[in-house]
């Protein structure tokens, strides 16, 4: 098993990552002060692994609230469920929500956490790729609107983060890939390391074998515990966690949310990030087209949706939450692990970016 901690003074917090963790008690239950525990999943996950987790929790009084699976259900409506459980059993403010799923039944819990009676503790349990590189980390919680990806959410950091790899066994190969987007991720923003150890390693991380599925973790989670630590609200330095993920949320809600899954049209959107980096002189073409390549290999799309056109693009990128009094901000590269947050990308060249990934308009 390897831990490692995000340094947040006292909202620090411990990620344990290894194999048949959610059937070790002694490692996650003492991060739950209380007698009450409301675990949230959902329909798909829990028949796979509820009762393992209930097995931990015998000596408390538990409800649960299972989801809906899909992203089109990370909404408010379905949030009102978590709260529907928590009341009628009765929870107070010394609850502790325990979120065992994806990245969808984690932005929902914690922020049913976030929320309920102003503010309960939440413990991560991922149960996706993508989920253990990134969204269990970190505290963004939140849900979707019609109109735009995590449009209504807060900070609210977990109690602890219990990354159990045997899970992955279950997991299908597209929601794999998914999850290769946001790891390939980190290499590209901050570790360039990371990336090349990624280009040699890839075919073992796609055959899961055990030793590079932990590393890949592992240095997903540094990385990303350190952006966090630096800039826990995102102030400034935290958005280039979000690489690509302007073109990429503005596919998700174009094409409905689930039709393209997050990892996916951030995959899209990296090419997309990286491509406008090169015609900014910023970077070479040889990263650009190694960042591509790597994409392709992790079985992702590495180009945006043909059904979209340019104008839909800029409108629904000038939603992002990165825009500041109506001016565009980008995540941007200016070498292999050295990614900035920019402004100075000329629109003329957003659209020639998209145009030559086959977008009409
Ligand atoms: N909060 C953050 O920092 C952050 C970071 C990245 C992504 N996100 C969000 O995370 C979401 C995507 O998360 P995701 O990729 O985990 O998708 P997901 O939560 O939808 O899970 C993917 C699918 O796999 C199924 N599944 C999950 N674990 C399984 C297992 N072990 N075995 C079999 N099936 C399993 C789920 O039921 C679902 O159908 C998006 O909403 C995205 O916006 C948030
Ligand atoms: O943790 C972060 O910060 C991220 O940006 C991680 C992203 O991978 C993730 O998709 C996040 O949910 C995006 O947040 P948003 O604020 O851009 O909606
Ligand atoms: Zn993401």
């Amino acid at each position: 098993m390897k831990r490692l901690d995000v340094d947040l003074g006292d909202r620090s917090y411990p990620i344990y990552i290894g194999r048949g963790l959610i059937r070790q008690p002694e490692l996650w239950a003492g991060h739950i002060p209380g007698q009450q525990v409301c675990v949230v999943s959902n329909e798909t996950i829990a028949p796979l692994y509820l009762e393992s987790v209930l097995a931990g929790l015998s000596d408390k009084s538990v409800c649960r609230a299972i989801l809906p699976d899909g992203e089109s259900y990370k909404t408010l409506a379905t949030l009102s469920g978590i709260y529907d459980a928590l009341l009628e059993a009765g929870h107070g403010r010394g609850t502790t929500l325990l979120a065992l799923g994806g990245g969808v039944v984690g932005d929902m819990c914690g922020f049913a956490a976030a929320s309920y009676q102003r503010g309960v503790d939440f413990i991560q349990m991922p149960t996706t790729l993508l989920s253990m590189v990134d969204s269990s980390v970190g505290g963004k919680t939140g849900v979707n609107h019609p109109l735009g990806k995590n449009m209504i959410g807060a900070f609210h950091q977990p109690k602890c983060v219990v990354a159990d790899l045997a899970l992955l066994d279950t997991l299908p190969a597209r929601e794999y890939a998914a999850g290769l987007a946001e790891v390939v991720k980190y290499g590209l923003i901050s570790d360039a390391p990371f990336f090349e150890w990624l280009e040699d390693n890839l075919d073992a991380l796609l055959a899961r074998e055990e030793a590079a599925l932990t590393e890949a973790v592992y240095r997903s989670c540094v990385n990303k515990a350190q952006v966090v630590a630096e800039d826990e609200r995102e102030g400034g330095r935290r958005a280039i966690l979000n690489l690509g993920h302007t073109f990429g949320h503005a596919i998700e809600t174009a094409e409905g949310y689930g039709t393209w899954l997050h990892g996916e049209a951030v995959a899209a959107g990296m090419v997309l990030a990286l491509n406008l980096s090169r015609r900014l002189g910023w970077i070479d073409s040889d990263i650009e087209a190694r960042g591509r390549r790597l994409l392709e290999r992790a079985e992702l799309p590495v180009a945006p949706p043909d059904s979209m056109d340019v104008d839909q693009f800029l409108l629904l990128m000038g939603r992002d939450k990165k825009v500041v009094e109506g001016q565009l901000r980008l995540v941007l590269l200016q070498g292999l692990g050295e990614a900035v947050v920019s402004s100075e990308a000329p629109v003329e060249a957003i659209v020639a970016t998209l145009r030559e990934a086959g977008i009409k308009g």
